[in-house]
């Protein structure tokens, strides 16, 4: 098993607590949708899974070193901020930073910088970028770790709607190929066509967690979302479409 929680309750300073019992197991070949209205907990529950936050409960990735951790698992953080004056090349380089100096470096470089399309911008500074282009460049750092596992808060966040489908296709395909995606997403109708598996928040709590189309069930999107949506039966597959409020 790639990631896997025990009971994971995180307690704020104020005696909040906005994650609560969370058991989960995300293994290779899942690509997970962390789904759930503005303050259910998901960006809660990412970074108190790699000891990010204190927490009670356990997580697979906090018993291992910072070292082994970085080898493990790669995260792509909510803050799109990028405070160096690097080039988009070697900002997307600092992604092996986990990894012993390698040939394979430069490999895993141009490959992350190709998949998040951003050949042409390599030698652009990637401050001067447009704030969709720094999130590619920022998800392409986190591709270049080259980890089993991808921990990703909101990535495709202010992405155009071609980058928002290519970046949702890439992490698919990474989950085909044995990896294990977890991913906390708004755009449900992108979650429900991509993810193989949505796991839904709600005031620190799951939910709800299995394939998109037992999850997103008329009585949770009106619980836990206040929203009416169907899903459509179409020649691509199910799509899911957000229709209204409840
Ligand atoms: N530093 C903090 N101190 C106290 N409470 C916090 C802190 N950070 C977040 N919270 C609270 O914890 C809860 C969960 O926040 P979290 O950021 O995990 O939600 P989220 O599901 O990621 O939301 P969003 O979709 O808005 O990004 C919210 O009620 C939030 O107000």
């Amino acid at each position: 098993m790639t990631l896997r929680l025990d009971h994971l309750s995180v307690t704020r300073q104020n005696g909040r607590e906005t994650l609560r019992d969370v058991s989960l197991a995300v293994g290779a070949g899942e690509f997970v949708g962390l789904i759930g209205p503005n303050g259910a907990g998901k960006t809660t529950l990412l970074r108190a899974a790699q000891g990010l936050l204190p927490a009670t409960g356990s997580s697979s990735l906090t018993a291992l070193t910072p070292g082994q951790r970085a080898r493990e698992a790669a995260f792509l953080p909510q803050s799109r901020e990028i405070a160096w004056d690097l080039t988009v090349e070697t900002l997307v380089t600092l992604g092996r930073t986990p990894h012993l100096p390698s040939r394979a470096d430069r490999d895993a470089t141009a490959r992350a910088i190709a998949q998040m399309q951003l050949t042409e911008l390599a030698r652009r500074r990637a401050t001067r970028l447009s704030g969709g282009e720094q999130a590619r460049a920022l998800i392409a750092r986190a591709l270049a770790q080259e980890t089993p596992l991808l921990l990703a808060d909101e990535p495709i966040a202010g992405l155009d709607p071609a980058a928002q489908i290519a970046t949702m296709q890439l992490f698919a395909r990474l989950a085909t190929e044995g990896r294990a995606v977890i991913a906390a997403l708004h755009d449900l109708s992108l979650a429900a066509r991509h993810c193989t598996r949505l796991v839904v928040l709600h005031q620190g709590r799951i939910a709800a967690d299995g394939p998109p189309e037992e999850v997103l069930t008329r009585a949770l999107l009106a619980e836990v979302f206040h929203i009416t949506g169907s899903f459509v039966f179409t020649d691509h597959g199910p799509l899911f479409q957000p229709t209204g409020l409840t």
